[in-house]
């Protein structure tokens, strides 16, 4: 057979058949769930009267509404403790494994499925929820799905689907100091743009990426989709086994030695070919922080603001509501602007090597008067992992608060919310108008380390000046 990618082996080995409308239906190893996406979908069944076809390939958790201060139950929100109840009744009817708050191993979907090892090589994984693309880090074909389609994946554990092109988007070199996973993928997503992705997944491959480890490879995949991509997955190595030897669902003795052979074998063939390649060096990449509404509005800490004259004329209309939104000036420096919030959490980064990070920078330093600092670990197991190693202590002596896990202010579907105009040095992954839970919020996307400079400075900051 012809060299084939891992997409293409892994789409090939998933397929059940061809539709007469001429998609694939394509069968779902991992279906993984949460309360927000998931109520209508078990309500079809309901009406239906179906059944969820194998409980086992589907697992549950509470991520978006879970307050981060006070976790005591019925919730203060009314609507968010029906939610809950919602999905605490449709996994116990179904049969369906629920990380419930308490469970020792809840979190924000996209940090407990790896954590676990239920996310493996070669899979096909699908989730109600855009930033499923994470999983792609283990080398997997992991996509976001809407609601009807989680409906079918619990009905049918198969989805029809169109076959994606594929775009190599290879880095190679050693990152400068400073200079972070995140930071690769808003250079990326700024140079590419927030459509350049759109009917590709895109393949992360180079030395920049061979170098990093699974959490950083996870930031990267997490925000494919912000780059209009569908998905995307760096190939399995050294790096992803070791990572996942030993964890709960890992294969185990013989059966791990299989697993291994056969994630080697669904990699990317060296010849393969590609639909596009796109080549970054990773020494051109500095502190990248958006300043726009669009994760794609990015610039190097010590750039200005783009001008209209700078840019291609299709970005000018976006660029024009974005300096209106976000009260910036075309040609100001984005550095030493005031920030109110500083951020540190969600799926892309508030994984314990991010907090090991950001507390490095964050140990013997104050936050700013006036500004309000936390941060929120991924999952229960990431709060415990960094408890353990003290540095929560660290973030408390700095000024920063302390909390559980959940999404939190990513998308403030709780009661973690900006206030007024705002602004937020934030970890996460969108920039979107009122993301954080104010209509004329705003945010400013950068790495963990990069919002604990802003934090200590009280404005948007170089992280290599606190190096
Ligand atoms: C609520 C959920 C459906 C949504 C998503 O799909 O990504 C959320 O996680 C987000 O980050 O915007
Ligand atoms: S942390 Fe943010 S991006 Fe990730 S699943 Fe939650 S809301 Fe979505």
């Amino acid at each position: 057979m012809s060299a084939r990618t891992l997409f293409d082996k892994v789409w090939d080995y998933h397929t059940v058949g061809i539709l007469p409308s001429g998609q694939t239906q394509l069968l779902i190893g991992l279906h993984l769930i949460h309360e927000v996406t998931s109520p209508q979908a078990f309500a079809m069944l309901r009406e239906r009267g179906l059944k969820v076809l194998y409980p086992d390939r589907t697992v549950a958790t509470v991520d978006h509404i879970v307050p981060t201060d006070n976790q005591a139950r019925p919730f203060v929100d009314v609507l968010a403790e029906e939610m809950m109840q919602a999905l605490e009744k449709s996994c116990k009817e179904h049969n369906i494994r629920f990380y419930n708050i308490g469970s020792g191993s809840q979190g924000i979907v996209h940090v407990i499925a790896p954590e676990l090892g239920l996310t493996q090589p070669g899979m096909t994984i699908a989730c109600g929820d855009s930033h499923t693309s994470t999983h792609g880090a283990f080398g997997a074909i992991a996509f976001g799905i809407g609601t009807s389609q989680v409906r079918d994946v619990l009905a049918s554990q198969t989805l029809a689907l169109s076959k994606l092109k594929v775009r190599k988007i290879e880095v190679n070199g050693k990152l400068p100091a400073g200079v972070y996973a995140k930071d690769v993928i808003l250079h990326i997503i700024r140079t590419l743009g927030v459509k350049g992705g759109v009917g590709y997944a895109y393949e992360f491959a180079g030395t920049t990426f061979e170098q990093m480890s699974m959490e950083e490879r996870m930031t990267v995949c997490n925000m494919a989709i912000e780059g209009g991509a569908r998905c995307g997955y760096v190939n399995p190595d050294e790096v992803t086994f070791e990572y996942l030897k030993g964890r709960d669902f890992a294969p185990k003795g013989e059966d791990w030695e299989k697993a291994v052979e056969w994630w080697t074998s669904i990699r990317s063939d060296e010849d393969a070919v590609y639909d596009d390649v796109v080549t970054f060096e990773a020494a051109e990449i500095a502190p990248t922080v958006t300043w726009g509404i669009t994760p794609g509005q990015g610039i190097a800490i010590n750039e200005v603001v783009p001008t209209p004259e700078s840019m291609p004329e299709s970005e000018r209309a976006i660029a024009q509501e974005a300096y209106h939104y976000m009260h910036l000036s075309p040609g100001a420096p984005l550095q030493g602007t005031k920030v109110d919030v500083c951020f540190i959490g969600s799926c892309t980064n508030g994984r314990l090597s991010d907090l090991r990070e950001a507390a490095k920078y964050a140990r013997g330093k104050r936050v700013a008067e006036g500004v309000k600092a936390f941060v929120v670990p991924g999952s229960e197991r990431v709060k415990q992992e960094a408890e353990a190693e003290g540095l929560d202590k660290i973030f408390l002596e700095a000024g920063f608060e302390w909390r559980e896990p959940g999404c939190s202010m990513c998308l403030a579907m709780n009661p973690d919310k900006l206030q007024g105009n705002q602004i937020s040095a934030s970890s996460s992954n969108r920039n979107f108008k009122g993301r954080q839970g104010s209509s004329t919020g705003r945010t400013l996307l950068m790495s963990p380390a990069m919002v604990v400079a802003a934090a200590v400075k009280g404005e948007v900051a170089d992280v290599r000046e606190l190096l």
